[in-house]
């Protein structure tokens, strides 16, 4: 297995988050024994990454959904923090995911870019399976059962969530999408996040097209809310994997369907995230990403409750996400 850093790192700011199917940066040198990759698991192969070693913080909320891998990336030099969602294996289902946790954990380790990525159903007949999708806006029709802010009890903030996406990492995907074979990248779609794990009835396929929705997954809530909260800047990169349930003649998703699409799926992302690395670490160190330098800060005075109203609980825990602000 892979060793365990002795010091968490403070210097890593890039993350991705691997979805269903992208359950760890299989380099050769992450070196997990063959028997805990499941049938369904997917090889992301990074370029020529070195691997630091895993770290397992715990957070005011927890642990995170599996150890973090810390790989550093050349010629660049890039730290990169890779998180599977559901742990490996797949463990946990949509609505079990830590997030907290998990947004807590990549913040503590300095991160202040995520991409985010994840399997999604189409729900338009433009986007077939095995494109890439970049959604700009989110329709929640998750239930209520994840918890979804730092800020309660006895902290209250309201951040803007207008816009879920960060624009400038949008851009920045856009600008190397050029690696993607075969598949097109879509951008500016709406995304809903239903709670799951049981996909959609076809009557709610078709209401979600009526609402002007074109992709569905279940994890987008509240991973994209958290970061926001946390001031980290967030896209997520869609993989089509099926056309949900709408089709009136065809057969209704599988998880089957998912991983098969997805497997198929493993070398464009491998192409997208080895083209988007060097760029984004180079963008982040000029400092040149407009709406990650707006981030920063931005929620200092998003907090409402009056100081001496503060729940000093919540506000020690809150400390480890934002230092200072309280
Ligand atoms: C395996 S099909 C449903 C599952 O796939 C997506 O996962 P992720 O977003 O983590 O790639 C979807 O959101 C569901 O959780
Ligand atoms: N049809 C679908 N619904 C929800 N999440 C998904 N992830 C992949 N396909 C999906």
């Amino acid at each position: 297995m892979t060793v365990e850093l002795e010091q968490i790192p403070t210097d890593v700011k890039i993350a991705v988050i691997g979805g269903s199917g992208l359950y760890h940066l299989d380099n050769l040198e992450v070196n997990i024994p063959l028997a805990l990759l499941s049938t369904f698991s997917l090889v992301l192969t990074f370029f020529n990454p070195q691997v630091l070693g895993e770290v397992n913080p715990l957070t005011p909320w927890g642990h995170p959904s599996d150890r973090i891998i810390i790989s550093l990336h050349t010629p660049s030099s890039t730290k990169v923090a890779f998180l599977a969602r559901h742990g490996r294996g797949h463990y946990l289902n949509p609505s079990e995911v830590p997030a907290r946790a998990n947004i807590a954990a990549l913040k503590s380790l300095g991160v202040t870019t995520i991409l985010a990525f994840s399997a999604v159903g189409s729900l338009r007949e433009e986007i077939p399976p095995r494109d890439f999708i970049l959604p700009s806006q989110i329709i929640d029709r998750t239930k209520g059962i994840r918890p979804s802010t730092f800020f309660e009890n006895g902290v209250t903030a309201h951040v803007p969530f207008a816009d879920p996406f960060d624009k400038s990492l949008a851009d920045l995907i856009v600008a190397n999408a050029g690696v993607l074979e075969g598949a097109k990248l879509h951008t500016d779609k709406t995304l809903v996040c239903m709670e799951g794990p049981a996909f959609s009835t076809r009557a709610e396929s078709h209401l979600y097209r009526q609402w002007g929705a074109d992709i569905i997954n279940m994890s987008v809530l509240p991973e994209s809310k958290l970061a926001r909260e946390a001031e980290i800047a967030y896209q997520m990169v869609c993989m089509s994997t099926d056309y949900d349930c709408w089709k009136e003649h065809e057969e209704a998703v599988t998880v089957e369907a998912v991983i098969a699409n997805l497997g198929a799926n493993g070398d464009n992302a491998k192409r997208l995230v080895e083209a988007v690395i060097p760029a984004l670490a180079k963008a982040l160190e000029e400092g040149s990403l407009k709406s990650v330098e707006a981030l920063k800060g931005s929620n200092r005075f998003a907090v409402i409750t009056s100081k001496e109203k503060r729940n000093p609980e919540q506000v020690n825990k809150l400390e480890y996400i934002l230092p200072g602000y309280f």
